[in-house]
């Protein structure tokens, strides 16, 4: 360090992960093996993660420790340095507002139009009509459905309602993306188009982390890949295909 110049921070910055899990296992009541098992894995800023494996293997249980709508039985879930199963409850709002969720069946809001389900998203955490005014349109933008925001979920394609669920995931800019079977319900065509934009979202620094069962998806990607098998985590690999030869 040069004489004079401020102490240089940055490692310390970089070496924070989004999301950490710590000897994760999570046992639901009942009888059955863990539905995670001693998983550790680190998630770095503006990464692109999948998360594969075999139905019942884990990946919506890790997705949903995440967001602390489940609790691990054991180990710790770091969100952003923070171990999120000691954060008080009044604050796990605050925790999720970071963290923007897309599904297989889109959840969207049937009654509400397209402009209205992404301004839902902002009025519920208290943003302002004028900031709402500016900013959705701008996202609807962004994933390509700039004419369609007066028309209502069950006037569009299954791809287009899943970029109104990515617009309003998106629409607040949070650190975090989790998609759990995004293109789980889509043609191939639509699911390049959602995969692309799900690209371009982590481009903009969003960490994107997506479970997925698509193995053309994963594929054609060549984004890291994490596997679970049977609550364990078999595979952790730069660039990977669906299949461990992938
Ligand atoms: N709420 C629950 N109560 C009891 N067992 C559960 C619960 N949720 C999940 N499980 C069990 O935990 C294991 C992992 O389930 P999980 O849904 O995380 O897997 P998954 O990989 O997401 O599967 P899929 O691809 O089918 O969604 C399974 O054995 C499942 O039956």
């Amino acid at each position: 360090m040069r004489p004079g110049s401020p102490p240089d921070w940055s490692y310390h910055l970089y070496s924070v992960h989004v999301i950490r899990f710590e000897k994760v296992t999570k046992t639901y009541p009942g009888p059955g093996a863990p539905a995670l098992d001693g998983v550790t894995v680190d998630i770095e800023k503006g990464e692109f993660v999948f998360l594969v494996g075999a139905s019942g293997s884990g990946k919506s249980t890790a997705l949903r420790l995440v967001l602390r709508e489940a609790r691990p039985t054991s180990g710790r879930v770091y969100v952003a340095g923070k171990e999120i199963n000691r954060l008080a409850g009044w604050k796990v709002p605050r925790l999720r507002r970071q963290i923007g969720t897309v599904f297989q069946d889109f959840r969207l809001l049937q009654n509400k139009n397209v402009s209205e389900n992404v301004a839902f998203a902002l009025q519920v955490i208290g943003k302002s009509r004028s900031e709402i005014r500016q900013v959705v349109p701008e996202t609807l933008e962004l994933v390509g459905l700039s004419g369609k925001g007066d028309r209502l979920p069950d006037e569009l394609s299954g791809g287009e309602q899943q970029r109104v669920a990515i617009a309003r995931a998106f629409v607040n800019r949070p650190m975090i993306l989790i998609a759990d079977e995004p293109t789980g319900n889509l043609d191939p065509t639509s699911s390049v188009e959602v995969m692309k934009l799900l690209e371009r979202i982590n481009q903009t620094g969003t960490t994107v982390l997506m479970a997925t069962h698509d193995s053309g998806v994963v594929d054609h990607m060549r984004k890291r890949v994490v596997e679970l098998d049977g609550g364990r985590l078999v595979r952790d690999q730069v660039e990977g295909g669906y299949g461990a030869a992938g």
